[in-house]
């Protein structure tokens, strides 16, 4: 099984937090996502810039460390790439991707000594959701595809609904593009942090989509994410005995088995070896 890395919970914080950026070493978020673009208002552009990479130097323990950078059309785009490359975070995510035509024009700011660092693609413009799959098809080094609710929402002139029923074709979309590449996939931010109903239910429709995990806002939305993109004591069980099944000599060679009444594939083992993987990867955080 390939290398996994667990992205339940995504917390983003606005790069001109110094406050933020230094409880987040205390926080159990997968990943961070240190921003530049939409949380800083133009005058502490520059600070943020300088704050996140001095950050970044310092570290962050085992969480994934992720910039959010301007966009290239901007007057801090260049700029950004330029200093967070330098600092080696773990991956950039571009903002407001509309075409594979954004992600090479990052690629391309990137020195050879930058190969280290990945791209994550935020899809939040109409224009991101129609050209998917030849965003997902961009190819290294391009890792992850993140939703972006917020400006979606703006973007179609539609409204917040708790239930998501006018952004169900855009979760499904997303998922089916980063999985037919091999991308992971995070899902947007829940924006009232006081819900706490409404943010799981939100995480569990996220998981029943496909997603790996959901960018939160809060410290106090990162427990219930964890909890709700790992894989259950039920699932591992499951898990278990599928990959037991498959692996006794009776079994050695065949695609289907029966296995407590129902028919288990192939399939099912190789689902069953990742959910393991996955519950493995996490216990090593
Ligand atoms: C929303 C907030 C401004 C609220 O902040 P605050 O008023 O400080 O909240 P609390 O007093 O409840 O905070 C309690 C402690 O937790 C720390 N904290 C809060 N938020 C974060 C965070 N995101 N990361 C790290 N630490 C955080 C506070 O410092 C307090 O700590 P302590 O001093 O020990 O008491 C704030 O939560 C916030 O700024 N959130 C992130 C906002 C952000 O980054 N927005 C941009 C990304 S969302 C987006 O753009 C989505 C996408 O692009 C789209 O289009 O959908
Ligand atoms: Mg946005």
């Amino acid at each position: 099984m390939a290398n996994i890395r667990p992205r339940r919970s995504v917390l983003y914080m606005p790069g001109s937090n110094a406050r933020a950026l230094e409880k987040a070493r205390s926080l159990k978020a997968d990943a961070l996502i240190l921003d530049l673009e939409d949380a800083v208002a133009p005058e502490a552009k520059i600070l943020a810039r300088e704050q996140v990479c001095a950050a970044i130097r310092k570290g962050f323990g085992k969480r994934e460390v992720v910039v959010r950078v301007n966009p290239l059309d901007s007057e801090w785009g260049h700029a950004d790439v330029a200093a967070i490359a330098a600092a080696k975070p773990d991956a950039i995510l571009i903002p407001k991707v509309s075409s594979p035509d954004h992600i090479a024009a990052v690629a391309r700011e990137l020195s050879p000594e930058d190969h280290s660092t990945a791209l994550w693609a935020m899809i939040e413009t109409p224009r991101g959701v129609v050209n998917l799959p030849a965003i997902a098809a961009a190819g290294e080094p391009l890792q992850a595809l993140v939703l972006g609710t917020n400006d979606l929402i703006k973007e179609l002139g539609a409204t917040v609904m708790k239930d998501r029923a006018n952004l169900l074709h855009v979760l499904g979309q997303i998922v089916l593009a980063a999985r037919a590449f091999g991308l992971s996939v995070i899902d947007g931010v829940y924006n009232d942090i006081s819900d706490a109903d409404g943010f799981a239910f939100s995480c569990f429709q996220a998981r029943q989509f496909g997603f790996d995990g959901k960018t939160v806002i809060h410290p106090n939305q990162i427990e219930t994410c964890n909890l709700s993109f790992s894989p259950s004591m039920d699932e591992i069980d499951a898990a278990m005995r599928i990959v037991a099944a498959f692996s006794k000599p009776e079994n050695l060679g065949k695609g289907a088995i029966k296995l407590d009444g129902r028919m288990v594939e192939k399939l099912h083992a190789d689902a069953a070896r990742r959910t393991l993987a996955l519950a493995e990867a996490i216990a090593g955080l």
